[in-house]
């Protein structure tokens, strides 16, 4: 794995060392590897961006509840546009993938979640909800961050992303180096955040984290079999 863009304070170098083995795993995934190589089947990536978009609206439901537990506007603030840019930003690789891909909002409102979409965004909100501010963020960091370490990553391993590769936009998304400051700005949070926590708080923050990472990998799992519920 190579070295970060950005700024990576020692509270989220603790929670990505207890992570180290899941975090890889999602660098290894067959479908990680396919999309990258452009040989992924596209019904398996309608079927990965339907759920994702569902997915975003977790991430941004979480996002919202966090900023309403902040004390600093400036805080508050950035939580809600963290929410925003979930919806928005990336709202837009989807709609871009809906047009090519054949779906639109109606069948994502419609679509069931898999068990693995709906068991991550449930840790998400529950940990947005019930969790002390620093477990919170602990459960919305791997979100960001690994998708951005795995964009710079793929990124720096194909050299360049051709523009007829069929998986360019999600690339170049996620390869986009705007996001390091993004990722400054919540590790940052994170980090000031455990200062104020105690050691079981922190401790709790990193298992939060631990088990997104491991959600993470069970995401790209859910699209590549196109997990249904067993009964
Ligand atoms: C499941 C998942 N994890 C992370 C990301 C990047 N925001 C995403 N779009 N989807």
């Amino acid at each position: 794995m190579s070295a970060p863009a950005f700024e990576v304070p020692p509270f989220a170098k603790r929670c990505l060392e207890a992570a180290r083995a899941q975090w890889g795993a999602s660098f290894e995934h067959p479908f990680v590897l396919a999309l990258a190589e452009g040989t992924l089947d596209a019904e398996k990536f309608r079927f990965y961006q339907m759920q994702d978009a569902r997915y975003l609206e977790a991430f941004a439901d979480a996002a919202s509840l966090i900023s309403t537990r902040c004390v600093s506007p400036v805080d508050k603030l950035w939580f809600v546009d963290a929410a925003r840019m979930a919806l928005v930003v990336e709202g837009e690789l989807h709609a871009g993938y809906g047009e090519k891909l054949g779906y639109g909002p109606e069948e994502i409102a419609a679509m069931e979640l898999t068990p693995n979409n709906r068991a991550y965004q449930d840790h998400m909100i529950s940990a947005a909800t019930r969790g002390t501010l620093v477990e919170a963020v602990g459960a919305l960091t791997p979100c960001p961050w690994l998708y951005i370490a795995l964009g710079q990553h793929l990124l720096e391993r194909l050299g360049t992303i051709e523009d007829d590769h069929p998986y360019a936009d999600w690339l170049r998304m996620y390869s986009d180096p705007g996001f390091n400051e993004y990722m400054n700005e919540i590790l940052g949070r994170l980090q000031r955040f455990a200062d104020a926590a105690d050691e079981a708080a922190r401790e709790r923050a990193v298992q939060a984290f631990v088990t997104s990472v491991r959600y993470e990998w069970m995401f790209w799992q859910q699209a590549w079999e196109h997990q249904q519920w067993p009964v």
